[in-house]
């Protein structure tokens, strides 16, 4: 696995990065939570984290291409050199969205004409056709794909989600997501090995791994050691169950990165 280099930050080397969701919606309330995000960290007021992303599917106006334009804009100035992932998530994916392909594949590809976001995060529900569409034309434009694979019923075997991150990385995905539900602790456990072998011997690019929920907590803290490059904390709003705050996750982070070798 190789790592990406999104400005400052180093996706899939040393510490899994943060990713702090915004999950807001209305504009002021969205750019209230960005300004948080800026602050240059004081004393033990540090807010650590690499990435911001966007759930644009929980602001009020998702489909609006405009209003989410004018919002980009004032994100990208407000988050500076902070990168900035764009997600739209379809209530096919347990997102707030209901928004056809046809939409999704229009509101993505004018975002990254605008070249106001560094990632845009794409969901597998889309189907192929659609998913190679934007890529082609994110590439074009310059901004990374995260490719996303959601199982949200259940966890599949390590073969499939082997296939499925070939899968991903073929159809030129710089990021490949894999999210799965445990219904038990060694569903947990399998996606943990899963993701060694994906990360070690399958993958080309980086890759994160998420099991759901309050069960797979530990996938969420344990990435460095099994390959999984970044992990979502949470400010105020988590935008999924399991998911660890800010400064634990920074704090655990850390800890692990001290005594383990990866
Ligand atoms: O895909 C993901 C992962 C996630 O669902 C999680 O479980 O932390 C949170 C989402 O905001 C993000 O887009």
């Amino acid at each position: 696995m190789s790592s990406l280099k999104v400005r400052n930050v180093e996706i899939g080397k040393g510490i899994p990065k943060i990713i702090a969701p915004i999950c807001d919606k209305t504009e002021e309330e969205i750019l209230h939570t960005a300004r948080k995000f800026s602050i240059i960290p004081v004393d033990f007021d540090i807010l650590d984290i690499d990435i911001v992303e966007w759930r644009v599917d929980l602001y009020d106006y998702y489909n609006d291409y405009k209003k989410i334009e004018s919002v980009l804009e004032k994100l990208r100035k407000i988050l500076k050199n902070i990168p900035i992932i764009f997600t739209i998530k379809r209530n096919a994916s347990h997102g707030e969205a209901e928004i056809s392909k046809e939409d999704y594949v229009k509101i993505y590809k004018e975002v990254c004409a605008t070249k106001l976001v560094d990632l845009i995060d794409i969901e597998d529900s889309i189907g192929k056709d659609n998913m190679e569409d934007i890529i082609e034309f994110a590439k074009d434009m310059g901004t990374y794909v995260i490719t996303t694979n959601h199982n949200l019923d259940h966890t599949p075997s390590k073969a499939e989600c082997i296939a499925t991150a070939k899968e991903l990385e073929d159809m030129g995905s710089d990021i490949i997501k894999i999210i799965t539900k445990p219904s038990s602790k060694l569903d947990v456990v399998e996606l943990l090995e899963t993701t060694i072998i994906i990360a070690e011997h399958i993958a080309n690019v980086p890759i994160c791994t998420i099991s759901i929920g309050e069960k797979g907590g530990l996938s969420r803290i344990c990435g460095e050691f099994f390959g999984s490059c970044m992990t979502y904390g949470v400010n105020r709003k988590k935008s999924a169950p399991g998911q660890p705050n800010i400064e634990d996750l920074s704090n655990l982070l850390k800890l692990i990165h001290k005594n383990i070798e990866a």
